[in-house]
């Protein structure tokens, strides 16, 4: 006789099952058929999913202040413009504040250029050291804005800033201060903002921002004398300060951006400066519904200082596509948190370490060669770009001959230092001009689509 088998799928019947046993052990076979069943369904439309993504994922590269914020936006208004125009009121605060930093950076020069006036000293040592009688006034009439700077920072950034922030915001002889915001406390406090419809700001906060706008409003005339005076402006002119290149300048706008019932506008939006601290993740779903197979598209937008580039290899694994921004005017300029860095070979040096990575081998790259506009103004204003890039030599002194170059040591940093040949797509950019972006976007959306279906084997 054989023996009952064993390790079988079902077990057979023992000899002794009753009729009422039979029917409830088929019962219970049936069942985990059915459930069994249902588990390989689950795992097929799993791979099926996986095969076809939801998602595009792009990585926004570059230092700090280079853009890349600015071209996330870009994004956002160009395939998201319903939710990009959605948010636009919640960037009043950050407008205003970016303002508001410039006015008490001028207010700030004065106090160093005049220190025995501020100091209530009637005999002035020097005839150059007293502040004319209408500067001195502004001085008393604009000085209620130092406490609605803390008033914004604390409301966008939360009461206590990062500790990069307040690295950043040390007074820096040459630059309005930044407002920095990192995921946590402050950044979430500023989306509740931005997003303010599902959780509306509460009286105190409403009261408070009335209260600001009042203030600005009361203010608006002051400021524009403020920027007028010519002491102002050869003050900054001697220190070789240049505010209208600086992120975040609105002082030409003060007008309209002063009016109680001011609006931002998406080309404000574009201009207004946050510095990024940590990564950022932002889900774009696409409102004309997009490709048919890649609906929406996540971006995750970077801080770009050096203490925040360490966050950025945890992104490398699984991402379709690197834009890496380039901010070529800043030939001429260091880093904010390290002075003896030049921005544009600190540029090149990350851009070179970003190639190289082996991580990335079989990633597409687009590249910005970003904030054109500047560059084009610094160059013909006379700054030669040879003085601060020595190889330029005597080439001519031209705009567009000096973008060629760098359009081609970038190029030959790609081709030297990749391990493996390696597509690359440029594009000379000005972020802040929405119009001129888009036909970019429209270039490159192609490639995005193209890498993120053929990573997914849709293609
Ligand atoms: N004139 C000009 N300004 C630009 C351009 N691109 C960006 N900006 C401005 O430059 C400032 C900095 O841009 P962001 O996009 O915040 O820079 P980021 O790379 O995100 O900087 P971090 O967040 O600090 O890493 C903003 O005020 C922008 O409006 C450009 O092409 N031309
Ligand atoms: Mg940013």
């Amino acid at each position: 006789m054989l023996a009952p088998r064993r390790n079988v799928w079902p077990p057979p019947p023992p000899a002794t099952e009753s009729e009422e046993e039979r029917l409830a052990r088929v019962d219970a076979e049936r069942e985990a058929k059915r459930v069994s069943n249902a588990i390989d369904e689950a795992l097929a439309l799993e791979r099926e999913q996986r095969k076809r993504p939801s998602n595009a994922k792009i990585l926004l590269l570059g230092q700090a202040e280079s853009g890349k914020s600015t071209i996330l936006k870009n994004f956002q208004l160009h395939f998201a413009p319903k939710a990009f125009q959605a948010e636009a009121e919640a960037w009043r605060p950050v407008i205003h504040l970016n303002l508001v930093r410039s006015v008490n950076f001028v207010l700030g020069l004065l106090e160093i250029r005049h220190p025995s006036t501020y100091s209530g000293d009637a005999q002035p040592s020097s005839p150059d050291g007293a502040l004319s009688g209408q500067l001195r006034r502004l001085s008393i009439s604009l000085a209620p804005l130092r406490q609605v700077e803390e008033t914004l920072s604390n409301r966008i950034a939360g009461s206590r800033p990062p500790e990069d922030s307040r690295e950043r915001d040390r007074y820096h002889p040459a630059k309005a201060s930044e407002i920095s915001l990192r995921s946590g406390s402050g950044w979430t406090a500023f989306l509740r903002f931005r997003r303010g419809s599902s959780s509306a700001p509460d009286r105190n906060e409403k009261a408070e921002e009335l209260q600001t706008r009042r203030i600005l409003s009361a203010c608006a005339r002051d400021i524009m004398t403020l920027w007028a005076a010519p002491e102002v402006q050869q003050g900054l002119k001697d220190r070789e300060i240049v505010l209208q290149e600086q992120s975040g300048f609105f002082l030409d706008e003060v007008q309209r951006i002063c009016q109680e019932n001011y609006t931002p506008t998406p080309d404000d939006i574009l201009r207004a400066r946050v510095h990024t601290v940590g990564p950022e993740e932002h889900f774009i779903h696409m409102e004309g519904g997009g490709n048919e197979n890649l609906k929406s598209w996540t971006v995750y937008d970077m801080g770009g200082s050096t203490s925040q580039r360490a966050a950025w290899a945890q992104f490398f694994d699984d991402v379709h596509v690197i834009i890496f921004l380039a901010p070529i005017s800043a030939f001429n300029e260091t880093l904010a948190e390290n002075p003896t860095v030049n921005r544009l070979a600190d540029s090149l040096k990350l851009w070179r370490t970003i190639c190289s990575n082996k991580l990335l081998t079989t990633v597409e790259f687009i590249l910005f060669l970003n904030k054109v506009d500047i560059l084009t103004r610094k160059i013909q204003s006379g700054i030669r770009f040879a003085e601060h890039v020595t190889s330029y030599r005597n080439k001519p002194n031209e705009p567009k001959d000096v973008i060629k170059y760098l359009s081609d040591a970038f190029a030959t940093i790609n081709q030297t230092y990749s391990p493996r040949k390696r597509k690359m797509h440029r594009h000379v950019t000005c972020a802040i001009d929405t119009k001129a972006t888009a036909t970019v976007i429209n270039d490159i959306h192609e490639v995005i689509l193209l890498n993120a279906l053929s990573a997914t084997n849709i293609l």
